[in-house]
């Protein structure tokens, strides 16, 4: 069974993935495959630096994320296509992984994807999972975490479909406002569950 785990920026998606992983269930890492099929080298990095030029890389020649995330939280038709690029290769590693899990033996497999509601991902997965904050809550983790000012956390959030519409289309959602442990005992349930 493939569950698609998602939420918006900054709603609990790596904290509760963290805990499912300590269940001993194999975790699928969108955001962290993404950061893979990016690196120098790859058919995606020559088609980034093709698209949005040589000033989107450090020193080593990496990308540098915070430059390309300020341009693509600020302006959709370059997300869109920074999107484009990233995707495919992104979509075709996690079918390898969750294949190679299930044929060794693995019952339930967990993507982390967190555009699965905005890319039309659900094909993908049997059961789609919601970690769930209120936007002031999701606000305050993402300006906490990063740093970042109310503009810049805003913008990211507004890149992506409000959380409250990613409600209606969840068959499971998971209140992330209270402790981490509340989110590890209802995570708990829902392993039991299935
Ligand atoms: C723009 C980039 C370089 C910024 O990197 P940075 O290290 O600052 O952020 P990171 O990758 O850790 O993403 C943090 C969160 O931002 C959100 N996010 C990332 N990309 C997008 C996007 N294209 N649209 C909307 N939200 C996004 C997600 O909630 C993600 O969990 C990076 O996010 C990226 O390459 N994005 C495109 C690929 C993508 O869509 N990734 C998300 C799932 S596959
Ligand atoms: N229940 C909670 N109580 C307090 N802080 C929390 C709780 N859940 C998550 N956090 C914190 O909120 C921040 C965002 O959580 P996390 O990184 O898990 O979100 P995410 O959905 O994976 O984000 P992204 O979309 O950027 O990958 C982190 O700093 C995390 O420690």
């Amino acid at each position: 069974m493939i569950i698609g785990l998602t939420g918006g920026i900054a709603t609990g998606k790596s904290t509760a993935s963290h805990i499912l992983s300590e269940q001993g269930i194999p975790i699928i890492d969108a955001d962290l495959i993404a950061r893979e099929v990016v690196m120098p080298g790859k058919e995606a990095y020559q088609k980034i630096v093709a698209f949005f030029g040589e000033k989107i890389l450090q020193e080593d020649n990496t990308l540098n994320r915070t430059k390309l995330g300020e341009i693509i939280f600020n302006n959709a038709e370059k997300r869109l296509r920074l999107n484009e690029i990233v995707h495919p290769a992104v979509r075709e590693e996690m079918k390898n992984q969750a294949e190679h899990h299930l044929n060794t033996g693995s019952k339930i497999v967990i993507m982390d994807i967190p555009l699965l509601f905005e890319s039309k991902l659900t094909h993908m997965v049997e059961e789609t999972w919601l970690i769930y904050a209120s936007p002031e809550i999701q606000l305050k983790r993402l300006m906490e975490r990063n740093g970042y000012t109310e503009e810049q956390a805003l913008s990211r959030i507004h890149s992506q479909m409000p959380i409250d519409d990613k409600k209606a289309l969840a068959d499971v959602v998971i209140s992330n406002n209270g402790t981490k442990i509340e989110l590890e005992e209802k995570l708990i349930n829902q392993i039991k569950r299935l």
